[in-house]
């Protein structure tokens, strides 16, 4: 079963101390332990911890990026977030 999140529980998020969550789509994923090893750089992720980094995300990788680290990253769903 999947956890559901609210984008204020993402954005409580942010640090190294509550962890550091991130938002891509409709998904939550929890990027702590994985920032020391993102090809991109951790300071990119940090700086969208507690965000929807969708747009970024996209813009950098593609669907099997995703899908890869599903697993082992993601925590669960946003369950109300504003449809632009
Ligand atoms: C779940 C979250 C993320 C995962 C698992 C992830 C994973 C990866 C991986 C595997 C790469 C290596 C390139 C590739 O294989 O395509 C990469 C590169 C990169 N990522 Fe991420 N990333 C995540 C989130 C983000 C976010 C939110 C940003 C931007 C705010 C970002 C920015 C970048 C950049 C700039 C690169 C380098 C691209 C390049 O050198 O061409 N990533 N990431």
């Amino acid at each position: 079963m999947s956890k559901s999140f609210s984008v204020a529980d993402v954005a409580s998020h942010k640090d190294a101390e509550s962890g550091l969550y991130i938002i891509i789509d409709d998904g939550v994923y929890d990027v702590t332990g994985f920032i020391d090893e993102h090809p991109g750089g951790s300071k990119i992720l940090k700086r969208v911890a507690g965000k929807d980094a969708s747009k970024q995300f996209w813009k950098y990788h593609n669907e099997g990026v995703l899908k890869k680290y599903t697993d082992r990253l993601k925590i669960g769903s946003v369950e109300e977030k504003a449809k632009l």
